[in-house]
């Protein structure tokens, strides 16, 4: 028996759009038609690779909720256990939240841009709690919300490196999703680019170097399977494989494309 991870980043949004073309981060931006297509799809891909999801994990971010409700309702599995979790949001984008990546390179040049946005240990500058996209009074990251996992406290998070986030995200993969994934249940995983590229520099080993020039497509699901049995450190039988291969080539192309000014 074997256990299986389906990951995959949201649809696309809205910021991602070429001719907007944003910075999202922490900030709730809502899917685009097509991102809203896609995730449908995802559901007709994970049904044609007869795959039945156990349970299923989202971010507290609408466009990875949502993708998972319209991915789950194509494979009539809306009713499945849900666990929504801060930790499985995007990586926190600081003072680039809301700004354009055009303008951002322009500011910092190719160099210092590449590195704030792909760089495994590197956060851009911090946000500033005047921004309209600090999430300190979102009542979603209210300290009465806390996981008790550990002590971080997302409402006071200003921004993150590939690291920082890796580090917020371990304590809810060891304690609530690998523990299903060691038991041979299907576990679905709807979250963000960041997140993906964490889960696949840890579980694929990919040095700190090579990480940076992994692009996540949106709306493509990804699978790994498990080994049974070993609930506290399972590792996957081989690398993830994206459902619809030429797809995720297309996507990936896309989202580099997204940094070119
Ligand atoms: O805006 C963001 O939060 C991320 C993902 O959409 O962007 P990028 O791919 O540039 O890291």
């Amino acid at each position: 028996m074997t256990g299986q991870l389906i990951i995959m980043r949201h649809g696309q949004s809205e910021w991602t759009l070429p001719d907007v073309n944003r910075f999202a981060g922490w900030a709730d931006v809502p899917l685009s038609a097509q991102g809203r297509e896609q995730a449908r799809q995802a559901g007709r891909l994970v049904r044609e690779a007869g795959l039945r999801p156990d349970l299923v994990f989202t971010s507290l971010l609408s466009r990875s909720i949502i993708s998972a409700n319209l991915l789950l309702d194509e494979i009539d599995r809306l009713w499945i256990p849900v666990e929504r979790s801060w930790r499985l949001n995007e990586r926190h984008y600081g003072a680039f939240q809301g700004q354009t990546r055009p303008a951002m390179l322009d500011r910092y040049g190719p160099e210092r841009f590449a590195t704030y946005r792909r760089s495994y240990d590197v956060a851009p500058p911090p946000i500033d709690s005047s921004s309209p996209y600090w999430q300190g009074s979102d009542p979603r990251y209210a300290a009465c919300r806390s996981d008790g996992l550990d002590d971080r406290n997302p409402a006071t998070i200003t921004s993150e490196s590939l690291r920082d986030l890796g580090e917020r995200l371990l304590p809810l993969w060891r304690a609530r999703i690998t523990p299903p994934l060691a038991q041979g249940r299907t576990v679905l995983v709807v979250t963000h680019g960041s997140v993906v590229r964490s889960v696949v520099k840890c579980l694929e080993g990919v040095s700190d170097q090579d990480i940076r020039s992994i692009n996540v497509p949106t709306g493509v699901p990804m699978v790994y399977d498990f080994q049974t049995g070993d609930a506290s450190a399972p590792h996957p039988n081989g690398p993830g494989r994206y459902l619809d291969p030429d797809a995720a080539r297309a996507g990936m192309e896309q989202v580099a494309a997204l940094g070119k000014g």
